[in-house]
């Protein structure tokens, strides 16, 4: 019997029992995108989609020991980071991943959930910036995200170029600012600026619905499965701007806050 090779992918982040968000979102977005996907779980979160109850952040142990398993046994290709806790967490995924060959990663500077709870500690973002950017193939802050990091407003398409080039600066090789939280605007826009110096927004409709959580989490994800099926980076973006498009304008009805996205939009007839 033949079997087939597939690209291994791993995420390091929160869970979300609510499974729209985190690593839950993660995983089933890396399995529609058809990649394995694996998960270093750094922190535990009783969430649903009207906000976080609580959050228990895990052991350095029990990370060291994840990122040992996964090394020992797995091949990945492409890895991803999301919520990090708080400063000690940032360190120790940082130790382990120059410590094992994890591929390029790509990191989803999560700092505060759509309901508002904080799921980065203020005193982690220097960590974030310092040590954990310039490893970075591709950071994706959403503008809140980006005003931190590159310590500065963001007003306008000026600004968000702004604060591109300084999280360039601060040692991402690439860079994606999602304007989700541009809310007054009717096109959803968001900033690339890629290592070489160029430019390019990835445009689409703007949906009015209040249920976009863990959109974040889900385009990361489907630009870390493109990639470890060997796309190019511009294309593995354009996949995940249309992924996120289809799985908000044709939405589920879970919960009573903020829903989850329709993870399994294409299975009923890719239209991608
Ligand atoms: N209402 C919307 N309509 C269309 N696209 C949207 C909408 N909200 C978000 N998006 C898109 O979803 C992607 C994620 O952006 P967003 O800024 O919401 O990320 P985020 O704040 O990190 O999300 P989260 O924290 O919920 O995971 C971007 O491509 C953004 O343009
Ligand atoms: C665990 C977790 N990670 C990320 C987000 C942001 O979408 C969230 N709400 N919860």
């Amino acid at each position: 019997m033949e079997e087939l090779e597939v690209p291994q992918v791993l995420t390091i982040a929160g869970t979300d029992s609510g499974g729209g968000a985190g690593i839950q979102a993660d995983m089933k977005t890396m399995q529609e995108r058809h990649v394995f996907s694996t998960c270093v779980v750094v922190a535990v979160t009783a969430q649903n989609t009207l906000g976080v109850l609580d959050v228990e952040v895990m052991p350095k142990r029990i990370i060291d020991h994840q990122f040992q398993a996964l090394a020992e046994d797995f091949d990945i290709q492409v890895s991803k980071t999301g919520m990090l806790a708080n400063t000690a967490v940032v360190e120790t995924v940082v130790e382990n991943y120059q410590k094992y060959d994890l591929g390029p990663l790509v990191v989803d500077p999560v700092m505060i959930a759509k309901g508002g709870a904080k799921l980065l500690s203020e005193d982690a973002i220097d960590a974030v910036r310092t040590k954990l950017i310039p490893l970075a193939y591709l950071i994706t802050p959403n503008l809140p995200e980006a005003e931190k990091l590159a310590e500065m407003e963001i007003k306008n398409n000026q600004d968000v170029r702004s604060a591109a080039r300084k999280l360039r600066q601060l040692g991402a090789k690439n860079v994606l600012i999602k304007g989700g939280h541009f809310s007054d605007q009717p096109e959803s826009r968001d900033y690339v600026l890629f290592e070489n110096g160029k430019e390019m927004e990835l445009t689409g409709p703007r949906f009015e619905t209040e249920n976009t959580h863990g959109t974040g989490d889900t385009i990361s994800s489907v630009i870390v499965s493109e990639l470890a099926k060997g796309a190019e980076l511009k294309e593995a973006l354009q996949v995940g701007k249309a992924f996120i498009n289809a799985a908000i304008s044709n939405g589920i009805k879970v919960g009573h806050g903020h829903g989850p996205l329709n993870h399994w939009v294409y299975q009923n007839g890719e239209s991608k």
